[in-house]
């Protein structure tokens, strides 16, 4: 833990459905010297992502969904295409999370997650880690068309498509978001198809 940290302030700048905060601190640099610093924090809880495959079909599981966040920023990506993912509520485990978020998303009755990763997605504004795992999915565990929770606005499209043509979405920039391609790059090196 860092010791060169002391004065600590804490302002709720929003409390929402999320939490912004700005956190003022004194930060002692490597010259010695202490200077107030200040530095906003979103509060969202943490995540989980995972990358379905099924290695008899060389197949991959994907969602498309809208994301406000990109449509404000750039319209064109706005309908992204992401690994099956959700955040989790509170009091809550990333393992039955992923779980529940697999059924709700893409009607898979998954049982056996891998839990590949601990990554934090934006350190510098989010508190946010993000659990990833890969688990293998089959005709066999299809209970509904997923698609999310209507009651939550979620409206999911289920992709289901050969890893290598991920693999070229990755590299044209269809596929942008980090976790997916985490763990699309982590199925390539640890050679999970073969
Ligand atoms: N009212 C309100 N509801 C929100 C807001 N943001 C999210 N929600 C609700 O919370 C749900 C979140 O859906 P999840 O499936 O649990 O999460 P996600 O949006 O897929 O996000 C996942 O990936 C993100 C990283 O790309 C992660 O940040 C996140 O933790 C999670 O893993 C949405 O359907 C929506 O109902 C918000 O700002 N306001
Ligand atoms: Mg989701």
């Amino acid at each position: 833990m860092p010791k060169n940290i002391k004065n600590i302030a804490i302002k709720t700048l929003s409390k929402a459905w999320a939490i912004l905060l700005e956190i003022n601190y004194d930060y002692q640099f490597k010259d010695g010297t202490w200077k107030r610093v200040s530095r906003e924090s979103y509060d969202r809880g943490h995540g989980t992502g995972i990358l379905l495959y099924n290695v008899e079909k060389s197949t991959i599981i994907l969602t498309k969904q809208f994301r406000m966040p990109i449509y404000h920023t750039n319209k064109d990506e706005a309908m992204s295409i992401e690994v099956c993912a959700g955040a989790i509520d509170y009091n809550d485990l990333p393992e039955s999370t992923i779980i529940r978020e697999v059924e709700e998303e893409v009607g898979y009755k998954v049982k056996d997650v891998k839990k590949v990763m601990e990554t934090y997605m934006s350190p510098g504004a989010l508190t946010e880690k993000m659990y990833l795992f890969v688990a293998r999915y089959s005709e066999d565990m299809k209970v509904s068309e997923g698609g999310g929770l209507a009651t939550e606005h979620e409206e999911i499209e289920v992709m289901e498509i050969p890893f290598s043509k991920a693999l070229k979405m990755m590299s044209s920039g269809e596929i942008q978001d980090a976790k997916t391609i985490i763990l699309l790059q982590y199925a390539q090196i640890h050679n999970i198809f073969k």
